[in-house]
């Protein structure tokens, strides 16, 4: 699969490790920065990995800063977005299975580097379940189309 990764300074070191963990299990992973702890601003970057879910230029986006919120906001102003803050599998799993979340969020500060490759793993293997779903995510679509000017 071909995914998007991207973090602030607060989140780079477990997006390097996130992106060893992809590569390291076949994904081609395109890496959207930030490239080291040098203090950065997370929108930028949540909103380029954002950018590229929507126009396939990647199947999924990966973003991480301290907490995972704030770069998630950015991209959760993109269109077509709905990028979930996930410290749990649960969580992780749902998020894909209810809500066909096509970004992740993951906090640095938040989430251990294990946690974060299990949480990773099990929203990349889990399928969004369709049904009644689709009804509510056709839904959001509409409350998007709604303030789209
Ligand atoms: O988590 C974040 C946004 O939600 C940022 O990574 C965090 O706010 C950066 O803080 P600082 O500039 O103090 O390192």
């Amino acid at each position: 699969m071909k995914i998007g990764i991207g973090s602030d300074h607060g989140g780079y070191n477990l997006k390097e490790e996130i992106k060893k963990h992809l590569e390291s299990k076949g994904h081609e992973v395109v890496d959207f920065g930030t490239d080291s702890i040098e203090s950065v601003d997370y929108p930028d970057y949540g909103l380029a990995v954002a950018e590229a879910v929507v126009d396939n230029k990647v199947e999924l986006g990966i973003v991480c800063c301290g907490t995972g919120i704030g770069i998630s906001l950015a991209a959760n102003k993109v269109p077509g977005i709905r990028c979930a803050v996930v410290s749990d599998v649960f969580s992780a799993k749902m998020s894909k299975a209810h809500n066909n979340a096509n970004m992740l969020s993951l906090g640095e500060r938040v989430v251990g580097r294990g946690l974060a490759l299990e949480i990773v793993d099990a929203w990349l293997e889990t399928s969004f379940e369709g049904d009644r779903h689709l009804r509510r995510v056709n839904k959001l679509t509409e409350i998007e189309n709604k303030y789209l000017k």
